[in-house]
């Protein structure tokens, strides 16, 4: 049965006699229509011209090409798959189009292919070839790019180059990349680029960027980090800090990004008067966000995360390892992400030259490090250990030696903290003893050799921790000692050196894979005393 259309006409006359043409085309649709109702959608469609027909193959090939694009088993970041629907005729314009979208999609492919940069996601934005093309591409402002310059930084790192076009057009991104590999420029430029429009009145709608950080040291290198790379402009840059926490009114800061550690924050949050408001932040980093989501940083990130509930927030993770349990939480929290690997999963910084020793016992150790500063000191230098009284201890052991040294743990306050870390990039201290809370994130610049005096507990916190030498390009050197009680954990080691390009003698690969639970045994104290003089 015909549906009563007329409704649509009343009150219009219509000359069927002078458009009889048309008419009968209409007529045409609806006899075609008689046979189903006429509500079904199909009514609307036409058929594809010839011409359409070619548009839609090779739009389906570039589908196709899309998804092969995308890391083989990641469907974590699947969303919008926004390829254009063609519906006009083909034009030669449109064929032109096509033709320099294939060649920028081969461009694209051959840029990441070079610097080893691999992605999955839908419909990521192309590479950066140079700084330059923020200007061209984005239109960055000149002072930011005088900034970079300023920085002596020439060639975007292969970080920079995808995350910054990935976060610039507004996408979610998970990004993994090598320690000293430039990170912290791949998120805070493009936030610096996105929030700049509202540079000449700046903005009252409370804090609009937060980048988490596991350490307060890690968040007030990267306030500093932040500062420099914003000069000229007006944003108000803050760290947490104790200060700010007891005596602010949270619901009056102006602040367009704020840096803190995912404690303080919680405790802003949780405050019962004056608390802040995060329901406007458009922009979360959360930087090693692998160890944010450990289990003691774990539920204080979540509140954080939970807090900014503005719904067209852009999160990203960064760390330079990536494991599993942090994609799954990704895929809780995160949409139509793009996902950036940089180099080889499991690998370390390619910079560095990896080195294993065998101690035998506590002792060796104390005598391979004096050995190892005898022949060749190369201050600045880290030396790792796995808990603080060993820190001391060893402090303790070599204080009185000639060399400068300094100590840093999570028990000395945070002015002495402070302290120590200036020391250190001052030049004052050449040799510092630290725990694992200095393992990650921190930049010192001329570090040119990192001891892990106790192995590490798991392959992470080897790679991190090594990563303190070696960066942005420079060669790095690290030594790990072990013991029998390491022994078994030897292999995963040696799969990180291969990952990395460092040459493994072939018995280490031999061994058998052990699942690594945190390692922390107990070691004997730190000691050149006799036993029996030990208090
Ligand atoms: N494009 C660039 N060219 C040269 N140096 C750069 C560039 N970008 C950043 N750097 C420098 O590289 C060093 C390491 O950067 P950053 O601390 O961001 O590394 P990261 O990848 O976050 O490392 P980690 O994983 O250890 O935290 C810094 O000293 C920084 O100033």
């Amino acid at each position: 049965m015909e549906k009563d259309t007329s409704f649509l006409l009343t009150g219009i006359k219509f000359n069927k006699k002078r458009f009889a043409g048309d008419f009968s085309r209409f007529k045409k649709r609806k006899q075609r229509n008689d046979d189903g109702p006429v509500d079904d959608l199909s009514y609307f469609k036409r058929e594809d011209t010839e011409a359409e027909k070619v548009v839609v193959s090779v739009n389906k090939k570039r589908k196709r090409k899309t998804k092969a694009e995308r890391v083989e088993g990641f469907s974590v970041f699947k969303g919008s798959d926004s390829v254009p629907v063609v519906t006009d005729e083909r034009s030669e314009q449109e064929e032109n189009n096509q033709k320099e979208l294939n060649r920028q999609n081969e461009r694209d492919l051959r840029l990441r292919k070079k610097y080893g940069i691999h992605v999955s996601g839908n419909n990521v934005p192309s590479p950066l070839q140079s700084f330059a093309e923020l200007s061209t591409r984005y239109g960055c402002e000149s002072y930011l790019l005088h900034n970079l310059v300023k920085l002596g930084f020439k060639e975007p790192t292969p970080i920079q180059r995808q995350a910054i076009p990935v976060l610039l057009s507004g996408r979610e991104c998970f990004a993994k990349a090598p320690t000293g590999s430039g990170k912290t420029l791949a998120f805070v430029y493009p936030m610096l680029m996105k929030l700049k429009f509202y540079m000449q009145q700046p903005s009252k709608d409370g804090i609009r960027t937060v980048i988490l950080c596991h350490t307060r040291e890690l968040a007030a290198q990267t306030t500093r980090e932040c500062k420099k790379m914003a000069k000229g402009s007006k944003f108000r840059i803050k760290l947490m800090t104790k200060e700010l926490l007891r005596n602010t009114d949270f619901t009056k800061l102006p602040c367009d990004i704020l840096i803190s550690t995912p404690r303080r924050l919680q405790l802003c949050i949780c405050k019962k008067k004056k608390k802040i408001d995060l329901s406007r932040v458009e922009y979360l980093v959360l930087d090693e966000s692998d160890k944010l989501f450990e289990r003691s940083l774990l539920e204080q990130t979540d509140s954080v995360v939970k807090a900014c509930s503005n719904p067209s927030i852009i999160r990203s993770l960064f760390s330079a390892t990536l494991p599993g349990f942090v994609e799954d939480v990704a895929r809780t929290v995160m949409h139509d992400a793009v996902r950036v690997i940089v180099g080889d999963k499991n690998a370390a910084s390619e910079s560095i030259k990896q080195k294993l020793i065998f101690a035998g016992s506590e002792e060796g150790k104390l005598l391979a490090l004096h050995q190892s500063f005898a022949e060749s000191l190369n201050p600045p230098m880290l030396i790792f250990v796995q808990s603080i009284e060993r820190a001391e201890e060893l402090y303790g052991e070599l204080k009185f030696d000639s060399i400068r040294v300094g100590v840093i743990h999570s028990n000395l306050s945070q002015e002495q903290r402070e302290s120590v870390i200036d020391d250190f990039r001052a030049g004052k201290t050449w040799v510092l003893i630290a725990t694992d809370v200095l393992g990650r994130g921190m930049d010192f610049k001329g570090v040119k050799c990192v001891i892990n005096y106790d192995f590490p507990d798991c392959a992470a916190s080897y790679i991190h921790r090594i990563g303190r030498s070696g960066r942005a390009g420079r060669i790095g050197e690290a030594i790990t000692f072990y013991t029998e009680h390491d022994i078994p954990y030897l292999r995963n080691i040696a799969n990180v050196m291969t990952a990395s390009g460092c040459e493994v003698p072939s018995w280490l690969l031999d061994m058998p894979k052990k699942k690594w639970k945190k390692h922390c045994p107990r070691r004997e104290s730190i000691s050149t005393k006799p036993k029996d003089q030990e208090e």
